[in-house]
């Protein structure tokens, strides 16, 4: 600190005076003390220099000589040092040349009292000098004052511009500065972020700043400029920028005019603020008020107590309830009495602790209705997680309802007749066991199925084949109680389960009701038909403890009724099962049959009845196991047909036949052609012309000596594809025979589209003449139709004279039967044709 100045106000002034002589120092003292200084004297300069460092005065008086150290050299010691440099120093001298006093003011001294002192010199020097150091102390004092203000206001606006950069930066705003009259723009740091320049490459200009932005917005963006420049008038637009990484941004730009003095310092300020952010949000709030407004789905929202603040039009659409209706009423305003309050009471809980609940619910509409609805409701909560809201959602879920309602029916219910299909079927009957089993009682299981079914399919067509089998369901369902199960397995398969049946004589009475409704005719279209039906019956417990058991053994049953003549009722036996087991050992024997060498060929001819003379042969199949013995072609070529088995088996017959009858052709025997029968499998399965083609080109035989039977059935199953076929095989040459005629429900007009040959008339209608006149009037018919239509006709079944007789009367061609011969082996048949063709 300055003591001087510090008690300035006590003196004028403080100065130091160094001589070596005690008087000089007494004058001079007194003579500045009584003109007010404070006076500190010393003779020694070496504690004086101390002394001044410690505490400095307005000015220092030294004596020129001193023996120690002379005035000057200590004035040089006061000048070096920095505390004391800026004090004045006097000299005193009594010498009074140019040289010396040169020397005073070169060391630093500013003035000179000469000795003898002059009381008035004395004082004027010393009041000038402490004065000016006065002065220029202040001036000094000041200067460092207002050097200290100058620093701290620039340190105060380094702060507050490092605090706008910083606002500027956060806000993502920039300003800039357009002079008009010069075209200069400036822009602050945060500018050349938002665009994305850099201020080292980039000058800031109006042009830089449209060149960022958006083509489609740039033609806006300088009218605004254009026009504020013009109107000297300020503006805001909102415009896209593209930036140098091609990312788009939208910014909000405002100016506002800003003018000077003179015209010419008319400017426009403005600010630019990257808005992007509120852009999107803005976006996203007007694309959910969107989905809210327009959504298909119904949208309530209401406050933290559940209470409805909004709905959305899809609410009232749905439900019928305006805003104004909902508006404060609970959430489950809408409850109907298909639940109870306790179900919301669930949802609440689970709203409570999952914070949102999804399922269905039953609703009331405005208009008493109730609706499906598909419902997820979800608790919101604010950043402290205080519940402030409940948004429900719900669809109307009536269409997928019915929806999901018609596909179970469908997928419970045969499409056709409307019973049960099999899969209801299943289920009830899984039912009805456990409950029969729980309360010990009986069950009966009836499988129907239709007698000859197929062949009606086949005359009549599928159309009407289908009306049959709904009026059958009808009749069915009419005749059976309510709580009886009727179901279609498929086909012409149907099912009826008759719970507590515990008396056989009950189902007996069913069965035979059952069968009753086949009594009547049915008449889909003009046409009436009778059809029949075979019913297999099993029981539980009896018969098995499970569907699938108690189905199969009905089914068994139903070949056994099948088998007793048809139309009629059989119950499930053992014994049943015992033939199903039969029929897999045989199936398993079948299938090894060709390889062990088991099948063979018998011939059978057939003859002019007139003369005797064997025309023809039909070769016929004969199977002989070393365990199963001979097994009747009637047994296993149901099988055969069933299991496929026939594919092979009918190739090695029609192979074995043709070479037979190639030998007996070698042989000379005067034999048209060998007849081999074909499956209808055959037809349908294999491409029987190109395997007929190539077995006679392997074994020689001409196709004029080979006849193929198929029975009328075959015809009539995909007729289309049949007539192709046949065409084919008559393009081969061979002949082809309409096997069993009569058993069918073929047409004549239906026969004539086929290549037929030859008409065989089944033995059913030849066996009873001459005693059963109908039977003579049907072979008679077919005899003169076969005539009408040029085809060859073949009675077989002959087994008498009388039979013969009547064939030779009607002038028949070919007759074949145990009257000519018995169907026998190729060696007996080369017997039978050289010895005169008797058997
Ligand atoms: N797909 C094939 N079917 C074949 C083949 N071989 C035979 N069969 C068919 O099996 C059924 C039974 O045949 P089968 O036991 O051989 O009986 C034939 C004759 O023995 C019998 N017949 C002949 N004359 C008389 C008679 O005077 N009285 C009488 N009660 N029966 C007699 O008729 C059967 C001839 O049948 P058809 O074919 O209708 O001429 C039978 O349906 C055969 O078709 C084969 O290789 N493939």
């Amino acid at each position: 600190m300055d003591h001087s100045i510090a008690n300035q106000v006590a003196h004028k002034g403080e100065i130091v005076i160094v001589d070596d002589l005690p008087a000089n120092l007494k004058l001079l003292s007194e003579i500045l003390s009584e003109a007010g200084y404070k006076v500190r004297s010393t003779t020694d300069p070496e504690q004086c220099l101390k002394t001044v460092q410690l505490r400095q005065p307005e000015l220092i008086i030294l004596d020129v000589k001193m023996p120690v150290m002379n005035g000057y050299e200590l004035c040089a010691e006061f000048k070096k040092q920095p505390l004391t440099s800026h004090i004045p120093i006097i000299f005193i001298s009594a010498l009074d040349n140019s040289e010396d006093r040169l020397k005073g003011f070169n060391v630093g001294g500013v003035d000179f009292i000469s000795k003898p002192f002059q009381h008035r010199e004395v004082l004027s020097r010393v009041n000038t000098h402490i004065s000016l150091y006065q002065i220029q102390h202040k001036l000094t004092l000041q200067k460092s004052e207002l050097e200290d203000r100058v620093k701290e206001r620039t340190a105060e606006l380094t702060g507050t511009n490092q605090k706008l950069k910083g606002a500027q930066r956060i806000a993502r705003l920039g300003s800039w500065e357009w002079h008009i009259d010069s075209g200069e723009m400036s822009w602050s740091d945060e500018m050349y972020h938002i665009l994305g320049l850099e201020d080292s490459i980039v000058q800031p200009s109006l042009d830089s700043f449209i060149h960022s932005v958006h083509p489609q917005d740039r033609l806006q963006f300088e009218d605004s400029f254009t026009t504020a420049k013009l109107n000297i008038s300020g503006f805001t637009i909102e415009h896209r920028i593209i930036l140098p990484n091609d990312q788009v941004r939208y910014l909000k730009t405002i100016g506002e005019s800003l003018s000077g003095p003179q015209l010419s310092q008319f400017c426009i300020l403005g600010t630019t603020q990257d808005v992007t952010e509120h852009k999107l949000v803005q976006e996203q709030l007007e694309q959910a008020s969107s989905v809210f407004e327009n959504t298909a789905e119904g949208i309530m929202v209401t406050d933290a107590q559940r209470r409805i603040i909004s709905v959305n039009p899809a609410f009232t659409d749905i439900t019928g309830y305006t805003e104004q209706d909902a508006k404060g009423q609970l959430l489950e305003f809408r409850y109907s009495q298909l639940h109870n309050k306790s179900d919301y009471h669930d949802v609440f809980i689970s709203l409570d602790e999952a914070g949102h609940w999804r399922g269905e619910m039953n609703n009331l509409c405005k208009d008493g209705s109730i609706n499906p609805e598909l419902i997820t409701i979800t608790a919101v909560t604010d950043e402290e997680q205080n519940l402030t809201n409940y948004i429900l959602l719900f669809s109307d879920i009536s269409t997928l309802k019915k929806s999901e309602q018609k596909l179970e029916y469908l997928a419970h219910h045969d499409p056709l007749t409307g019973l049960a299909n099999r899969l209801l079927l299943n289920d009830r009957l899984q039912h009805a066991i456990s409950t029969a089993a729980r309360e010990k009682r009986s069950l009966a299981v009836l499988f129907i199925d239709l007698d000859r079914f197929k062949d009606v399919n086949d005359s009549f067509g599928h159309t009407f084949g289908d009306k049959i089998l709904k009026q059958v369901a009808t009749r069915l369902k009419h005749e059976l109680r309510a709580n009886d199960t009727v179901a279609r397995l498929g086909g012409d398969e149907f099912l009826v389960l008759a719970e507590n049946m515990n008396d056989r004589r009950e189902i007996e009475i069913l069965s035979q009701k059952i069968l009753s409704i086949f009594n009547e005719p049915f008449a889909p279209d003009q046409n009436e038909i009778f059809v029949g039906g075979s019913i297999g019956i099993s029981c539980f417990p009896d018969d098995g403890d499970s569907p699938a058991d108690l189905i199969r053994n009905a089914d068994s049953a139903m070949y056994l009724a099948k088998g007793d003549g048809r139309f009629t009722f059989r119950f499930y036996t053992r014994e049943l099962t015992a033939a199903a087991t039969d029929r897999l050992q045989m199936e398993t024997a079948l299938r090894k049959a060709i390889d062990n060498n088991e099948l063979s060929l018998n011939y059978q001819p057939i003859v002019d009845p007139d003369s005797g003379q064997a025309q023809h042969i039909e070769a016929l199949l004969r199977w002989h196991n070393p365990y199963l013995g001979q097994v009747p072609p009637d047994r296993f070529i149901p099988l055969a047909e069933a299991t496929s088995l026939i594919l092979p088996i009918g190739e090695w017959v029609l192979k074995k036949a043709c070479q037979d009858m190639r030998q007996l052709i070698d042989e000379g025997h005067p034999l048209k052609r060998v007849s081999v029968n074909i499956s209808s499998l055959q037809v349908q399965r294999c491409d029987l012309p190109v395997l007929v083609g190539r077995i006679l080109r392997e074994t020689g035989l001409s196709p004029e000596h080979l006849d193929l039977e198929i029975t009328e059935t075959v015809l009539m199953d995909e007729p289309d594809k049949v007539l192709e076929s046949l065409n084919q095989l008559k393009a081969l040459g061979v002949t082809l025979t309409v096997d069993d005629f009569g058993t069918g429900y073929s047409s004549l007009s239906y026969l004539k589209r086929f290549p037929i040959d030859t008409l065989k008339i089944d033995q059913s209608f030849v066996r009873d003449i001459p005693h059963d006149q109908d039977d003579e009037a049907i072979a008679k018919a077919i005899i003169a139709m076969a005539r009408s239509l040029r085809l060859g006709i073949i009675a077989e079944g002959v087994e008498t004279q009388q039979q013969r007789s009547f064939l030779m009367q009607e002038d028949c061609e070919r007759a074949q039967g145990y009257f000519y011969s018995r169907p026998v082996p190729f060696t007996k048949l080369l017997e039978y044709l050289t010895d005169k063709q008797t058997v």
